[in-house]
């Protein structure tokens, strides 16, 4: 049996990655203050695909992890998930710019804790954010290689406050190894979805918004619509780590994505055509669109020997049957 620390265990990657380990059967330590919009959902009712507290090796601390760090010196720790941020959808990297910003306090203060009670291994989530959104504009976008981040030649801007705390993280990562040897891994998740993301995403958001007009002629989704994204399955997100996470230990980043590209008018066509109607696409170009294209390069996931598995038409399908069957 592993002993385990997942931070920020109650989000929606979290909780796939708690279940996972428990399904181990490992003991795991699940660390979240379940933060106001961040997604977080406390274990005491039960995870929405499955309740933790039926594995006795599942401890839950509804802690902010940086008042955890200071509280626990454990140094007998096989793997840490860390996955906590202050995140949401794109309305809270727009909007709360200075409270994501919280993100860089939490890694810093995650490798001086690291450095002190030396994990075996830290498996840590950055970004595809942290990418150059240079490269990510209408006029020349390409599929974004692990390579365009190098920490010994120009960086390039990265999404707002997210990307530059996800940039920072892996710059510390880098620094944990050489300086004190301490092993990890940084991943980079494209856009990572399911059933049971918070609403604040465009995943659940536009499912549920294709459901609640059936048979209308207009269909909204935000900016132009015409932006694109590489959806990633959060299962495959989970295997992709599970694959790869025991052959780099320097701190080197890996791309989780599937190099394919969804515009939003196409994502809900998608989720209307499964609903039964053809409706026209139009954009909200009021709101927040984000970067024009994000798509991710799987040559180095692909050396490294994983790809993914669940095409997107097939996620979303699944998605909306569970909807359907909660609105029963
Ligand atoms: C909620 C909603 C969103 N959208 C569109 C508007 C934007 O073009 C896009 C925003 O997607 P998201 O909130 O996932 O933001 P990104 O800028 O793609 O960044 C995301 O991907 C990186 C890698 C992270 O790590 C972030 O956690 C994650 O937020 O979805 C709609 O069209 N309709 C909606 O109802």
């Amino acid at each position: 049996m592993k002993k385990i620390l997942v931070t920020g265990g109650a989000g929606f990657v979290g909780r796939r990655f708690v279940k996972r380990c428990l399904d181990n059967g490992d003991q795991v330590h699940c660390v979240d203050p379940i933060a106001r919009d961040t997604g977080g959902i406390h274990p005491d009712g039960g995870f929405p695909l499955y309740a933790p507290f039926d594995y006795s090796s599942f401890h839950f601390y509804e802690q902010d992890c940086r008042q955890w760090f200071r509280e626990h010196d454990d140094d007998d720790f096989d793997y840490v998930f860390h996955l906590a941020a202050m995140v949401g959808g794109r309305a809270m990297i727009e909007n709360s710019p200075l409270a994501v910003a919280d993100d860089l306090s939490i890694d810093a203060e995650y490798w001086q804790w690291a450095k002190k009670v030396k994990p075996a291994k830290t498996v840590c989530f950055s970004s595809s954010a942290a990418y150059p959104i240079g490269r990510q504009r209408e006029q020349g976008y390409q599929l974004l290689s692990e390579d365009m981040i190098a920490f010994d030649d120009d960086i390039g801007m990265p999404d707002m406050s997210y990307g530059w705390a996800k940039l920072t993280c892996e710059y510390l990562a880098r620094l944990a190894y050489e300086k004190h040897g301490l092993k990890s891994v940084c991943y980079r998740p494209f856009s990572g979805y399911g059933e049971d993301q918070d609403d604040s995403y465009p995943f659940p958001s536009i499912c549920k918004r294709a459901m609640a007009h059936v048979g209308e002629e207009k269909l909204t989704v935000w900016g132009t619509g015409d932006q694109m994204r590489d959806f990633i399955y959060i299962e495959d997100c989970v295997d992709g780590v599970f694959a790869t996470m025991d052959k780099i230990n320097d701190g080197d980043a890996l791309n989780l994505s599937t190099g394919i590209y969804t515009s939003f008018k196409q994502f809900a066509r998608i989720a209307a055509e499964e609903c039964g109607y053809e409706p026209e696409v139009v954009g909200l170009s009021d709101k927040p669109a984000g970067v024009h294209a994000r798509g991710g390069c799987t040559k180095k996931q692909v050396e490294y020997g994983f790809s993914h598995k669940v095409d997107f038409h097939a996620g979303v399908k699944k998605a909306l049957e569970l909807y359907a069957s909660q609105t029963q």
